[in-house]
């Protein structure tokens, strides 16, 4: 077994990956009990996958511990300084949609764009002495999209869950997090600002730049983008 393919070991991210490659030919299979994050692949020579928290797949990636690895973009832009220099996306694969936006609350009815947020921060740190404050566990992706579009007077507090809760608590004015339905954010009474999308995610298949790409594992990895229909 020579080439590693990380994949997400819990919940619907797990089962639409066995899905998507079960699709292609590739059938994984979880061995032993539930609780021992054990696989094997059929079909494939020489794979061996490997079962672990989506939010660890970036770190492995990136320090070439796995060949392969399946989880969310919005993570491994997050999670990795510069991703495309060690990362390389090979294929959407069409699950996993969640949208990492900025939202304040419904009653700032005169705030619907980043340029209003804007003013109302210069405003909020006038008024209060210190800067308005944007509950987020996506600390880089949210500095550099405000950096990119001009907002500067915020303060980022990390929070890393119910992060829609943060407002309605006081700990924050305004949060940047993943949303699918949408239904998180309304039941917290939060908007989305009309250009606040920081990042569309969905799962997606990864290759380590960083892995030991040896002969046996470039071969295997040669056959399964060919199973897989990829270009290598
Ligand atoms: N509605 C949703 N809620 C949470 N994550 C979602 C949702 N829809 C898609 N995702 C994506 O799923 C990924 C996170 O998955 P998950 O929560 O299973 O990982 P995790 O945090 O590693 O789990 P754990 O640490 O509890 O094992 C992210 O890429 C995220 O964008
Ligand atoms: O738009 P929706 O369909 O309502 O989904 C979005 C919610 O789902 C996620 O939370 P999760 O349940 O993963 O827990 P978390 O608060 O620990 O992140 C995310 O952080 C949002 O809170």
């Amino acid at each position: 077994m020579t080439l590693r393919l990380a994949l997400p070991s819990k919940g619907r991210l797990m089962e639409k990956t066995f899905e998507w490659f079960a699709e292609r030919g590739v059938r994984l299979e979880r061995t032993g009990s539930e609780r021992q994050y054990a696989a094997r692949a059929e079909g494939i020579e020489g794979l061996q996958p490997v079962l672990m928290s989506a939010s660890e797949i970036p770190r492995e990636l990136a320090a070439g511990r796995v060949h392969l690895g399946v989880t969310g973009s919005d993570l491994v832009r997050e999670q990795i300084p510069d991703w495309e220099r060690k990362v390389e996306a090979l294929v959407p694969m069409g699950f996993g949609h969640a949208d990492l936006v900025i939202a304040v609350p419904e009653f700032w009815v005169d705030v619907d764009t980043l340029d209003d947020l804007d003013a109302v921060a210069a405003a909020f740190r006038a008024r209060h002495g210190h800067r308005l404050r944007i509950a987020t566990k996506y600390h880089r992706l949210v500095r550099e999209f405000l950096r990119a579009h001009g907002v500067a007077d915020y303060r980022l507090v990390d929070s890393q869950g119910a992060t829609e809760g943060t407002v309605r608590h006081g700990t924050a004015e305004a949060i940047a997090d993943i949303t699918s339905t949408g239904e998180t954010l309304r039941a917290n009474h939060l908007k989305v600002l009309s250009d606040g999308t920081v990042h569309r995610s969905q799962a997606t298949l990864f290759r380590s730049r960083m892995a030991a790409w040896d002969e046996a594992a470039s071969a295997e990895y040669r056959a399964l983008c060919e199973r897989l229909g990829i270009d290598p």
